[in-house]
């Protein structure tokens, strides 16, 4: 009996040999990839089931397609076996696969193994067909199909294998159209076995369906059918699952590249004003550097720090500093050309490394620029704010052959700017080194000297210039350092001020002096109607200034009333509004008030008219030449005679001789201070002072 093939059945069952094929490669690829143990299982599971089915389909349609005149029946176990043999040669195929390495012995044995199976499958599936007289089949072609099934299945797993590549492989998995290159491969070679084998049949010229066909052509058909489609949207599923995971992994890819150039950003920029960090600025230097060496020019380094940040920042609150670090970070690039670099360095600091020049002028030009810019009034959400910059130079390679010295010697040119005043620059020069080196230690220094006893007060009394009696005494703070001897307080107050150090060691003036106070008051010393503390700007500015004295009140026992607090006259005038209204709430308390330094400052007398002032304090600058400078004299004079008609008391300082006591007497002064009375004394040398003094006629002291 001769059969003949349905041309769109045989094309059908090749198109299921690939996508079969298609499925098990990819899913192979899935297998390899996957690093779960359990996970790999169920995708094993999957494939060998798919792939497996996918080939008993294609068998199964081929048989179908060869249209014999009897209608045959088919034996479900049999054609169930096939199935078997076909997912069991499948999972074989894939196991191999999994491997880490292909080598000639594994692919050997797997190829024997999955070759084994598709013969299997081929072979009980043609013993499906239950007729009689039974198959015969032709040797030499029957061998020619198993020589195809191994060949085929060797190919097939190395294929597998070539185009599933590892998870880490640097090559990653190749194109789409080179799988379905491979999937066209293998389904051909799975065809292949298939139409060799059938033309290895020999079917009986009268052939007859025996009793044990259970299965009909249209069923056998529909499970066909059935397994075709399972196979299909198992594939659909793994191709949308790819396009998905694909989609997934792109878009990850991305995040995680955005997010690594982000961090990369991060670590080379200041986050607040996005200008280079230290790192950046060094890779910067160290590369201008190289070129600079060739050439013989010069570049310069710039260590900017902003006078009176600390003091904004306090008394605005860290959002307003925060905006007027960015709006100097901002001025300060834009004074600045393409080749030369910004950095943040610190809290209110930056760097700037200024390009290779000629002429050395060109960096001093630059620094004066920067201070002008930074100078300007800020304004930050409503609120005028000014500030301005110490600015320290040094220059390559006069300063300095390595980035660590340039920027040491720069800084230390910028505490030298400081120190002579703030708001200027300075080109370093070798004697700064030793003075920033000093300043070092006293702030490291002062930091442990608080509260112990290196720290002390000294007493100045003040004198009541009518009677020549006691009146008052000021508490001016003192510090002997173990390593560094007597510092002065004109020296380490700044530092203070500098370092924030002054609200510890300014609130341990005050116990200290209020505490002194309280034990003349028990010795019964009734002349000093009270004690005077020095308050600095950063002090007064800070938010809780307030509570700080009330709490020194509270702890000391001392009268509100027995408590004056001195402000510098530009300490009041930083922040008017804000300084009244602390003050207004002291005075409130029953706490004096003394404008410190008066005449320094760019305040009038009319100005000073709202804030709650009891007394005021005329700097002794304009006191040391008062009988023969006769502008001083007037200012003094218009001082004394403003503030009697605002009624406050006003305090002469620094009186060394008779001659300016006279003149300030003269003027109609309320009190003096200064070395004709005496010099600030120890605390033992004022108690003998007032012994002294005590036994004079009080109102005839001087
Ligand atoms: N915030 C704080 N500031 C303080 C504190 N203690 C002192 N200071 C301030 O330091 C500056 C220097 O003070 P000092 O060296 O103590 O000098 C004082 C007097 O010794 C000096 N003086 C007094 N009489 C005379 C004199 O006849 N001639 C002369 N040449 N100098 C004299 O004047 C200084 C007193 O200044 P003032 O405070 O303005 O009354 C100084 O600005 C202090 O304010 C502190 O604890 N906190």
């Amino acid at each position: 009996m001769t059969g003949i093939y349905s041309p769109l059945l045989v094309t059908l069952s090749c198109i299921i040999a690939i996508m079969a094929s298609y499925t098990a490669l990819d899913l192979a690829g899935r297998i390899r990839a996957c690093k779960d143990a359990v996970a790999g299982r169920y995708w094993l599971t999957g494939g060998a089931f798919a792939m497996g089915t996918g080939i008993w389909a294609m068998h199964f349609i081929g048989m179908l397609a060869f249209m014999l005149p009897e209608n045959l029946g088919y034996d479900i176990s049999f054609t169930l076996l096939s199935m078997l043999a076909a997912v069991i040669a499948s999972g074989i195929a894939l196991a191999v696969v999994n491997t880490g390495e292909l080598t000639l012995v594994r692919l050997l044995a797997g190829g024997l193994a999955m070759g084994t199976g598709i013969c299997a499958m081929h072979y009980v599936g043609m013993a499906a067909m239950k007729m009689q007289p039974p198959i015969s089949y032709s040797g030499p072609l029957v061998g020619a199909s198993i020589f195809i099934a191994m060949s085929a299945s060797v190919a097939a797993l190395w294929i597998a294998f070539r185009v599933n590549p590892r998870s880490d492989s640097p090559a990653g998995r190749p194109p789409i159209w080179q799988r379905m290159a491979a999937a066209v491969m293998m389904g051909a070679a799975i065809a292949g076995v298939h139409y060799t084998g059938m033309a290895a049949a020999r079917f009986p010229t009268v052939a007859q369906g025996t009793a044990a066909s259970l299965m009909s052509a249209e069923q056998l058909a529909t499970l066909v059918a059935v397994m075709s489609i399972s196979v299909m949207l198992i594939a659909v599923l793994l191709s949308v699952h790819d396009k998905f995971q694909s989609q997934q992994t792109r878009y990850l890819t991305a995040s995680l590249q955005a997010a690594n150039e982000e961090l990369q950003f991060m670590l080379l920029h200041d986050p607040l004003t996005r200008l280079p960090n230290r790192v950046l600025l060094e890779d910067r230097v160290s590369r201008i550097m190289a070129r600079v060496k060739r050439s013989k020019l010069e570049f310069a380094f710039l260590y900017i720090d902003l006078d009176r940040f600390k003091s904004v920042n306090d008394l605005m609150g860290h959002h307003i500093g925060d905006a007027v670090i960015q709006a100097a970070a901002k001025r300060i690039t834009e004074t600045l050309r393409e080749m030369d670099t910004v950095a943040r360095v610190g809290g209110d600091e930056f760097m700037v490394v200024l390009g290779e020049s000629e002429n050395r002028q060109d960096f001093e030009t630059v620094a004066r620029r920067i201070g002008i810019a930074l100078s300007d009034t800020f304004v930050i959400q409503g609120h005028e704010i000014r500030i301005s910059a110490s600015i320290g130079i040094s220059i390559y390679p006069q300063h300095g052959t390595d980035i660590q010295q340039l920027m040491a010697h720069a800084d230390a040119a910028m505490y030298y700017a400081k120190d002579v005043g703030k708001n200027n620059y300075q080109v370093f020069e070798a004697g700064m080194n030793i003075a920033v080196e000093r300043r070092h230690r006293i702030s490291r220094n002062l930091a442990l000297a608080i509260g112990r006893t290196e720290l002390t007060l000294a007493y100045q009394p003040k004198v009541a210039i009518a009677s020549g009696g006691i009146v008052g005494v000021e508490a001016l703070a003192r510090w002997h350092d173990r390593e560094l001897g007597i510092i002065g307080p004109e020296e380490f107050i700044p530092i203070a001020e500098d370092t924030g150090l002054i609200l510890s060691l300014g609130e341990w003036v005050l116990c200290e002096a209020c505490t002194q106070m309280k034990r003349w008051e028990a010795q019964g010393e009734e002349r000093l109607q009270g004690i005077s503390v020095n308050v600095s700007t950063y002090q007064l500015n800070h938010q809780n200034f307030v509570e700080v004295v009330k709490g020194v009140l509270e702890k000391t026992g001392l009268e509100a009333g027995r408590l004056e607090l001195e402000v510098t006259e530009s300490a009041v005038m930083q922040n008017p509004e804000r300084a009244c209204a602390i003050l207004t709430e002291l005075h409130q308390l029953g706490v004096k008030i003394a404008i410190d330094d008066f005449g320094t400052g760019y305040s009038n007398l009319s100005q000073l008219k709202r804030f709650p002032i009891d007394y005021l304090k005329i700097d002794q600058s304009f006191i040391s030449g008062i009988a023969t400078d006769i502008q001083n004299a007037a200012l003094v004079k218009t001082i004394v005679a403003m503030a009697y008609n605002l009624n406050l008391e006003v305090i002469v300082e620094g009186v060394e001789t008779e001659e300016q006591l006279a003149f300030v007497k003269n003027l109609g002064a309320h009190m003096y201070q200064g070395y004709l009375c005496s010099e600030p004394l120890s605390v033992e040398e004022f108690q003998q002072f007032l012994g002294r003094t005590g036994e004079k006629d009080k109102t005839q002291w001087r």
